[in-house]
């Protein structure tokens, strides 16, 4: 917990606030939420209804290109550098920039902003070993981010050019700047959704500005205790509420149906409330891969596949658009299963005589879920599942006990709770898996057509000779 001037620094910026035209509700207050570990917060001190104005703020106390460089008379060689990068290290670069300056018009508000940030980049290599086998860690790009920071800022000549201080201010971008149109485009529905990816290097959409909003940028969020949105105008930016908000309660903006994994990564927090989106990633390449050995699936008597074999049935994979380099395992919803059917479809044309494969090749599309859904596809999952499990160093029960205990350091008892949340969809996907009764009939089970061009890497079935068609489920 900070224990400097936190409220001299929130008064200060609440007056720079009225200064730069943003009008407040009053009943709404920037309040002190240290104590839940949750930095500044906004809560409601009166009862709000649906669609109330909580704050507006006006596009002039935005902070981006065009607010920065506005009113000079002629593009200087920084600003012509700036404008050319992506947008994350161009915004970085000018927060850089109005940091060091004693007289930025923006100085009460980036005095507000975060020194110590939990984000994932911030993790020693101990820290990031706590959430064992979790595929986030590979997502984090710290040195990747180093090179673009090496290769576009430093080059600037901004004073003080320092690694680390880079790395805060992309990560507070990450999960504190907002997309929002330019002035005078229309207006997208998604704008204003906070903290989106950081925009890499390919910038679609030129009318899109990643900006830092003073204030809207001070909501937190709490998965499905959203209860408030930006809206977007010409002139400012209004924060409404969406529903009724009483008295007391805390004013939760939307970062989107995150699993705990990310939300680590972006925000550098979790939340009990979004143990609901976790998910458990599956590479295709490691699954794949098991196929090719004997050993993996003792007991289902699969021979194995040939390089040839494993070939034709990606490339049907390709086709379809079933084909992705990972695929995530989720708890079970009304509105999908725990295991998606991109990857069962892959799946059943892994294990897919060669005699049905051509003729798969053939015909219209894939067979519907319930026909994917043969026993064998179900107990190879199961296999592959359980190996995904073995990579974790703890089991689920030994990490619930961890849990328990309550008294681990603040970080590592994240990295338990994305751990866990990851075992937990392991267990709802196998048990998923068990379920599916489909019939074996085409799958290449006991030897059944699974010679064709065995060790040789030939094809196993023939190319097509049309135009191919491309279709999903039937
Ligand atoms: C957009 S900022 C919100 C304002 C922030 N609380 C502050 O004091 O600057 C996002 C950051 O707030 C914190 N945060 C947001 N929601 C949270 C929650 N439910 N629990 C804990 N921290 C949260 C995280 O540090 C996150 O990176």
């Amino acid at each position: 917990m900070e224990v400097d001037d936190f409220e001299a620094k929130t008064n200060h910026f609440l007056s720079w606030l009225a200064f730069q035209g943003v009008v407040l509700s009053p009943k709404m207050a920037l309040v002190d939420l240290r104590s839940s570990g949750r930095g500044r917060g906004v809560v409601a001190t009166g009862d709000f209804e649906s669609d109330e104005l909580i704050f507006s703020v006006p596009r002039s106390a935005v902070l981006n290109l065009n607010t920065v460089f506005f009113g000079s008379s002629s593009v200087s060689d920084l600003e012509f550098k700036i404008r050319n990068l992506a947008s994350w290290l161009a915004l970085t670069a000018i927060i850089l920039d109005e940091s060091r300056r004693q007289d930025s018009k923006w100085a009460p508000y980036l005095a507000i902003l975060p020194r110590q940030l939990h984000n994932l980049t911030f993790w020693s290599d101990a820290e990031l070993s706590e959430l064992q086998a979790s595929k986030v860690v590979s997502k984090i790009g710290k040195s990747g981010a180093e090179e673009f920071f090496s290769r576009s800022l430093a080059p600037l000549g901004l004073t003080d050019y320092n690694i680390e201080e880079c790395h805060k201010v992309a990560s507070i971008i990450m999960s504190y700047a907002f997309d929002i149109p330019e002035e005078n485009t229309t207006v997208d529905e998604k704008s204003g959704d906070e903290g989106e990816e950081l925009v890499s290097d390919d910038e679609e959409d030129e009318k899109i500005l990643l900006s830092m909003i003073p204030l809207a940028d001070m909501l937190n969020a709490d998965a499905d205790r959203n209860n408030a949105r930006l809206c977007c105008g010409n002139k400012d930016f209004e924060m409404r509420s969406i529903k009724n908000i009483a008295a007391g309660e805390e004013i939760f903006n939307d970062y989107g149906q995150l699993p705990r994994s990310d939300l680590l990564r972006r925000y550098g927090y979790v939340s009990e409330t979004y143990a609901l989106y976790d998910v458990a990633e599956i590479i295709t390449q490691e699954m794949l891969s098991l196929f090719m050995s004997k050993e993996a699936f003792q007991g289902l008597n699969l021979s194995p596949l040939s390089q040839g074999q494993l070939d034709s049935r990606v490339e049907l994979a390709e086709r379809e658009g079933i084909f992705d380099d990972s695929y995530d395992l989720s708890h079970p919803g009304p509105e999908r299963p725990s295991i998606p059917d991109e990857l069962l479809a892959l799946l059943y044309l892994v294990l897919l005589d060669d005699q049905s494969l051509k003729a798969l090749y053939d015909s219209d599309g894939l067979p519907s879920r319930s026909k994917l859904a043969t026993e064998v596809v179900g107990q190879v999952l199961v296999t592959v599942i359980q190996l995904r499990e073995k990579e974790y160093a703890t089991s689920l029960e030994e990490d619930e006990t961890l849990l328990s205990t309550g008294n681990l350091p603040h970080r590592i008892a994240m990295a338990v709770q994305v751990r866990l949340g990851e075992k937990a969809v392991l267990r709802a996907a196998i048990k998923e898996a068990t379920t599916f009764t489909g019939s074996n009939k085409r799958m290449r089970l006991g030897g059944k057509n699974n010679l064709v061009g065995e060790g040789k890497g030939k094809r196993s079935i023939e190319e097509p000779t049309g135009p191919k068609k491309k279709g999903r489920f039937r």
